[in-house]
């Protein structure tokens, strides 16, 4: 099947936004409208098409990213009339589940950040307007649930600028907000449209009421403004004062490359849940949002093959299944390619494109499309899949720290076996899930962003793989890190019967940067040390970092610089300096003293301001610093760095003490020394 869509015409969208912005019920909106699904599911009825697994359905919040494809042919602007293929890539609105938002980000082109016209920006929407940032991603805004009493365009405006230092252009201008919002105006053709109150639809062009006219003018101007500071055509006519020469498809073109370079962001509103301001949203999304041809410039289907990995996910029918972005080139069923990250090549068996939880089977997909394949073994998430001749790495994802750690127990010898089997596979499809076995306990340790994170894990475990667990009080990751520098000389001998062992080495072992990791430099002069044996010595380190010196968790930031050694002609092989590299270092780290480092997390509380003295006498009891406060109306929006080890159960105690009226969102923010006494207790638990 050869392409039938132009990648010109391609949109490869996200949509995000702070947990119960309307992200759901606007994703549902545009599957309708763009007649992908017939009936429109309600989120509170637990029937929405993307929302499809279990948990979603019982919590009523999206947990995966699943991908679905629409068509839509917009009414108005530079594209009017043409078909396009949009991509949607659904992320999730809540902290814990950061690395569904990474990997969309990851492979989106565009996004849509939804907000809550009641609530204007909200913490979770913008750590992931920051994490877009990163990703360069250009963006529009829907101001969503215009219909709430209390949505509030201005505020929203102001919010969106202070709060994300973004350069906000409204497109449009509600008529009325709340139980009043009856229409919009479109600030190009500075026209009104009224909504049919049934079906949400709009009426034909009329004249902007007279009460709004001075404001819509405002707006246009500024809406002008911006578009002569991305055109100087539209510059030229601006500082001339012939505002009335510039046309409609100049402000839409100036809009699309001020959206692409990320120097401005066009705004929209609407109620999703009324279907208002779906159309304008969808026609924008074509309008401002680029194709994969804007973005990289070799997307072509003749170029080489190069996929990138994004997701995978197990399905109880077919197996397991592999989400792929194709960048250029094309993928065919049968097909060899190379798996350049794990340095093995695959066959490609069935592919398809994904509608939620329905698939459509093809026989290749091309430059942009993103897709599923079947049956392709040896992948994980982050690897790129390219044509055998032409072998290339693109960046792969970006995995979040784990910050809290549970121990699991299957109740019986049959579980036991099902149990590791369901972890195995969901450690595949989530990496910011990790998976060990306690050495001590032979208990299942999992670690997780997030006690939430790790309680819908155990819920897997229990409805799709039949395994009841016992589990464990929740514990904090912990991480070690070396206190001062130390030089270690480290012979391994073993010279009795059989074949001998020889390793000798030196090594100058200290603390690093935060983040950095594991710095291994190899200082050796003279070939003290045959080159074959320096990475067997860097394992030897890294296996004895990841295991931990003191509290049997990971060390982390070190600097090893291996300075001398020596070998034996015979008995020295790259075992043994593994050994040696292992031993080296943990004895270096006991003489330079383990500093444990502890998850502290960036808090976000947002309360009524009756609550505000509880609420921070609380936060300064789990040893809290308040790093800032601002209040709009009677809510008040706290920020602070708490640490991890104090934070078990907050959000149910919050709720508690709020009457349910306070919410928190919680994010890493980074990794800081304990305090002594804690650390002592914390080894003394370790090693009781
Ligand atoms: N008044 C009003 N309510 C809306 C609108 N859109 C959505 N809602 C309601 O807001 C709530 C949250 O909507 P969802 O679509 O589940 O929000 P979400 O952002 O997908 O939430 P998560 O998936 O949990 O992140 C639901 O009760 C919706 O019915 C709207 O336009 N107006």
């Amino acid at each position: 099947m050869s392409r039938t869509t132009r990648i010109e015409r391609y949109r490869n969208i996200g949509i995000m936004a702070h947990i119960d912005a309307g992200k759901t019920t606007l994703t549902e909106r545009i599957l309708y409208f763009t007649g992908r699904i017939h009936a429109m599911g309600e989120v509170h009825t637990g029937s929405t098409e993307m929302d499809w697994m279990v948990q979603e359905k019982l919590r009523g919040i999206t947990i995966t990213s699943a991908a679905t494809t629409a068509t839509w042919k917009p009414m108005r602007g530079p594209f009017a009339g043409l078909s396009h293929r949009i991509n949607i890539l659904d992320t999730p609105g809540h902290v814990d589940f950061t690395i569904e938002v990474e990997r969309s980000l990851r492979v989106l082109d565009g996004a849509v950040a939804v907000f809550d016209a009641s609530q204007g920006v909200e913490p979770q929407s913008e750590t992931v307007w920051h994490q877009a940032d990163r990703h360069g991603v250009p963006r529009i805004a829907f101001l969503n649930k215009m219909d709430k009493v209390g949505a509030d365009f201005a505020m929203c405006l102001h919010s969106i600028r202070q709060r994300l230092d973004a350069n906000p252009v409204p497109v449009q201008l509600p008529i009325g907000a709340g139980p009043e919002f009856r229409g919009l105006i479109d600030l190009l053709r500075m026209r009104a449209f009224f909504f049919d109150e049934e079906t949400g639809e709009s009426s034909e062009p009329r004249e902007i009421p007279e009460p709004l006219r001075a404001e819509a003018e405002t707006l246009r101007l500024r809406l002008i403004e911006a578009c002569a500071e991305v055109e100087s055509t539209l510059l030229q006519k601006y500082v001339e004062g012939r505002l009335e020469d510039i046309t409609e498809e100049e402000l839409e073109l100036a809009l699309r490359t001020g959206t692409l370079q990320r120097q401005l962001v066009p705004v929209l509103c609407g109620a999703a849940f009324k279907n208002k301001g779906v159309r304008t949203l969808l026609d924008g999304i074509i309008n401002y949002l680029p194709a994969p041809s804007d973005v990289t410039r070799a997307s072509r289907d003749e170029e080489p093959l190069c996929a990138l990995v994004f997701k995978l996910m197990h399905d109880k029918a077919v197996g397991s299944i592999v989400f792929l972005r194709v960048y250029s080139g094309t993928l065919r069923t049968g097909m060899t390619v190379l798996n350049t990250r794990q340095q093995r090549r695959e066959r490609v068996g069935r592919l398809m494109f994904m509608h939620a939880n329905k698939r459509e089977e093809v026989d290749e997909v091309h430059a942009g499309d993103i897709c599923a394949a079947l049956n392709l073994r040896g992948v994980r998430t982050g690897d790129t899949l390219c044509a055998l001749e032409a072998p290339v790495v693109l960046e792969t994802l970006h995995f979040p720290e784990p910050v809290i750690q549970l121990a699991v127990e299957a109740r019986s010898r049959t579980d036991q076996q099902k149990m590791e089997e369901g972890l195995t596979r969901l450690a595949a499809e989530d990496p910011s899930l990790r998976v060990e076995v306690d050495p001590e306990t032979g208990q299942q340790l999992l670690s997780g962003m997030g006690e939430l994170h790790l309680e819908i894990v155990v819920d897997r475990l229990r409805t799709e793989y039949g395994v009841e667990a016992s589990v464990g009080q929740p514990k904090v990751a912990w991480r070690e890190t070396l206190r001062q520098r130390v030089r270690q000389e480290y012979s391994h001998i073993r010279q009795t019967g059989g074949p001998g062992q020889y390793a000798q080495v030196v090594m100058e072992v200290g603390p690093a940067p935060r983040g950095s990791g594991l710095v291994f430099v190899d200082e050796t002069q003279g070939g003290v040390i045959p080159k074959e044996f320096i990475p067997a010595i860097e394992k030897g380190v890294a296996g004895a970092m990841q295991r931990g010196v003191l509290s049997g968790h990971p060390v982390v930031d070190v600097e090893v610089r291996l300075v001398d050694g020596k070998t034996h002609v015979r008995d020295s092989t790259p075992q043994a300096f593994t050994v040696a590299g292992s031993l080296a270092f943990q004895e270096a780290a006991r003489r330079a003293g383990v500093q444990l480092l502890e998850p502290v997390m960036d808090v976000e509380v947002t309360t009524p301001e009756e609550f505000l003295g509880d609420v921070l006498g609380d936060l300064s009891a789990r040893r809290g610093r308040v790093r800032g406060m601002e209040g709009h109306g009677t809510v008040r929006r706290i920020s602070a760095l708490v640490p991890m080890a104090s934070l078990f159960g907050y959000v149910t105690s919050l709720r508690g003490r709020t009457q349910g009226r306070a919410s928190a969102t919680l994010r890493l923010a980074t990794y800081e020394p304990v305090p002594d006494a804690l650390q002592a207790s914390v080894l003394a638990a370790a090693h009781p």
